[in-house]
């Protein structure tokens, strides 16, 4: 997606309704006001752009989503032969419907209650709205018959909404976070409405099996239909919801990379070259630890800056040869939790620096702003040491991403256990994020072992990300999204809802 231009305009009345309709909170690229008043596009973050952008692109699809500014009134623009239908959003409905119901209820009550969720009628109001104007955009963007592929925590009540409006379309729908426990779902005062909401969608798709199968169970205790019993398989055996005379599938698809491409850039002269000026900025230390993320409560940049500044207290790591480099990615700024927690990191960070660095040698790089993507590639290869260790994090595709980056077979990848990433990547040293002594286990292995035994690792971690990267994903999806009619199995009546799992 080219990036940095003003929106070129498009008359309105001359793009033609898709066949194949995306629709997402964000578009791939936020429009931003410079000073002088005028704008440009730029790349959005996080991961679903980062996976679905390749998707749309060889689809020659569309794309619905918000802008990432208040008030946008924008047409709808092709860009790299998608064609992007931006979703206008008020400042009210950014603090309601997007800061509010979506990442002060949904994001932490979907991310085991990390922080306390918010449940405000003015916020649930404010998302049925935005929900239904998603839904009116679709429906206007999408020809008779296409697929529409909703995304997302954002967006639960689209498919619903949709099908009312547009009964001729297939409609798929995927959760790009962890679908959480009943126990824990069940605080929602809306939950039924989200169930049914969902229900609207031929399609279900989860990361995994667990988040599925915690669904089915819902469906029959809250919605009352009968559905399959039993777990659901990744990418096969799909379970079944009996909407009336529809039947709804649910999945598990866990999503992926490019991994091809980007194994590939990573070969690049040019990204070598980079990679070696990195090690050598940071003073040529013995081993370099890296963090990337956006920055955010779930994703353990906290524990693991405790557990490095722990080992270097134990005298476990050598803090005069060892650097690390954490990217942090603003994100959700105006969000109270996430105010504390940038406070709080900054002040893990300063106070590593304050106890072990030497003028012009900090222990610790933060870096808090989006970093161009060719040089984010640079410190993967330079990486000794990746870190990522989630508290919870629906997939993590900064795992597979450095894993890519990896043909040297050179680096190691220390990963929380509670990442969707987890039940793939097997052979990295992977940690329980709540236990402090652990992450410390785990980082340390990871800066000693042998030559022999992070190859082997590696080679079986790139086989995994290779062979399943961000194609195989869609197709999985989109496959069983167009396969009707296929027998499910036996169904199970509301009544007898049994455990969840
Ligand atoms: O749009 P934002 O509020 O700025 O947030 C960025 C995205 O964050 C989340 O990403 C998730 O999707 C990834 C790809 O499936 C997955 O690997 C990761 O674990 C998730 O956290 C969010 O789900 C997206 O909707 C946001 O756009
Ligand atoms: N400083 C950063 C941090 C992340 N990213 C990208 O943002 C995406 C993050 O995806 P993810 O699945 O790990 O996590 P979320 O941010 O989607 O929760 C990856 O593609 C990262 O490479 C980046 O470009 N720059």
């Amino acid at each position: 997606m080219t990036t940095g231009e003003a929106p070129p305009r498009q008359d309105p009345d001359t793009f033609t309704a898709s066949d194949f309709v995306v629709v997402a909170n964000r578009l791939p690229v936020d429009l931003e006001r410079l000073p002088d008043g005028t704008t440009r596009w730029k790349r959005s973050p996080g991961g679903l752009v980062t996976a679905l952008e390749p998707i749309l692109r060889s689809n020659r699809g569309a794309w619905v989503g918000w802008a990432g500014v208040a008030d946008a009134d924008v047409d709808p623009i092709v860009e790299d032969d998608i064609v992007l239908h931006p979703v206008p959003l008020s400042a009210d409905e950014i603090a309601d419907y997007y800061e509010g119901f979506s990442n002060a209820t949904l994001w932490p009550l979907y991310h085991d209650v990390i922080v306390r969720p918010e449940y405000r009628r003015e916020w649930w109001n404010s998302y049925v709205e935005v929900n239904r104007r998603f839904a009116e955009a679709t429906a206007k963007a999408s020809a008779p018959g296409a697929t529409v592929w909703i995304q997302d925590y954002q967006l639960q009540l689209v498919p619903k909404m949709l099908r009312m409006l547009r009964p001729d379309l297939t409609i798929g729908f995927f959760l790009h976070i962890p679908f959480p426990p009943v126990e824990l779902f069940m605080q929602m005062p809306w939950r039924t409405e989200i169930v049914e909401g969902l229900l609207g969608a031929d399609l279900i798709g989860f990361h995994l099996a667990g988040g599925a199968t915690n669904f089915l169970y819902l469906a029959r205790r809250l919605a009352g239909h009968q559905t399959s019993r039993g777990t659901v398989g990744v990418r096969s055996k799909l379970g079944v919801v009996q909407v009336g005379f529809r039947t709804v599938r649910v999945g598990a698809f866990p999503i992926s990379i490019a991994s091809g491409a980007l194994d590939e850039q990573s070969r690049s002269r040019s990204i070598r070259a980079r990679a070696r000026a990195i090690r050598k900025e940071l003073g040529n230390p013995a081993k370099i630890l890296l963090g990337v993320d956006r920055l955010d409560y779930t994703k353990g940049i906290d524990l693991r800056l405790d557990a490095l500044r722990e080992l270097i207290a134990e005298g476990r790591v050598d803090p005069t040869d060892t650097v690390m480099v954490q990217l942090a990615t603003p994100s959700r700024e105006r969000v109270e939790s996430y105010v504390q927690m940038r406070g709080e990191i900054e002040m893990v960070v300063s106070r590593i620096n304050g106890e072990y660095a030497e003028v012009g040698r900090p222990v610790v790089h933060y870096i808090h702003r989006p970093v161009p993507r060719d040089e984010l590639i640079a410190f993967f290869v330079a990486a000794d040491a990746m870190l990522v260790t989630p508290l919870r994090d629906g997939m993590n595709l900064v795992a597979k991403e450095y894993v890519a980056c990896r043909s040297d077979l050179g680096g190691a990848l220390v990963l929380s256990e509670f990442t969707g990433a987890a039940e793939e990547l097997k052979q990295a040293y992977q940690c329980n994020p709540h236990d402090l002594e652990d992450v410390k286990d785990k980082l340390e292995a990871a800066l000693t072992q042998t030559r022999e035994e992070g190859r082997k690792r590696m080679r079986a971690l790139r086989r995994q990300v290779l062979t399943h990267d961000v194609d195989r994903w869609a197709r999985a999806f989109l496959d069983a999204l167009a396969h009707e009619g296929a027998a499910g199995p036996a169904l199970v009546a509301p009544a007898e809802t049994g455990e969840p799992n």
